[in-house]
């Protein structure tokens, strides 16, 4: 038997290119949802290319969004006094788990629920962040997430 090496979580999602058609069909969705199209009005058009670069930071790939867009602090600036509300963060989730079943990211159990736990983190993270008092912005790193307790099912 070989052995066999855990592949990181971008890799297993599809490479960086997986989690750009994820964010171009999300940001679609989001244009045109009564809920959320008003907080992004002004978004640029590469909004959703750095979002993707950012969740393949956070999933193990290269440290693009560090290198080339401002890292954390940059990306936490982004979403202060936008008062997102919480209808409005679970619009986020739902649209952003419609567009990984449309796009085709696998639905491996393992890997959907490590998908799901930073989408949760992290949304909870920009709502925060956006409110009132909002945390400090400090140097701090994009955060990398792992599979901690479900890593991928190879049989
Ligand atoms: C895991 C959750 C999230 C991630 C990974 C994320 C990621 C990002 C990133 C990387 C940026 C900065 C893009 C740049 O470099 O310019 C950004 C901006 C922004 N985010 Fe988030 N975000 C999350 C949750 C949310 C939620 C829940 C909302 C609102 C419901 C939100 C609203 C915004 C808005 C309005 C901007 C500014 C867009 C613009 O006008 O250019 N984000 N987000």
């Amino acid at each position: 038997m070989g052995e066999q090496v855990t592949p990181s979580i971008v890799a297993w999602a599809g490479g960086p290119e997986a989690l750009e058609r994820l964010t171009e069909a999300f940001y679609g969705h989001v244009a045109a949802d009564e809920v959320l199209a008003p907080l992004f009005a002004q978004m640029d058009a590469r909004h959703p290319r750095f979002v993707a670069m950012w969740l393949a930071e956070v999933f193990g790939g290269p440290a693009e969004y560090t290198a080339r867009r401002g890292g954390h602090p940059h990306m936490a600036r982004q979403h202060l006094g936008r008062g997102i509300t919480e209808r409005q963060r679970r619009r986020w989730v739902e649209l952003l788990m419609d567009s990984a079943d449309e796009v085709g990211l696998p639905s491996d159990p393992e890997f959907r629920a490590v998908f799901a736990y930073y989408v949760e983190w992290g949304t909870r993270m920009a709502l925060v962040y956006s409110g009132e008092d909002p945390p400090e912005i400090g140097p701090a790193e994009v955060p990398r997430w792992g599979w901690n307790q479900t890593p991928p099912w190879q049989g």
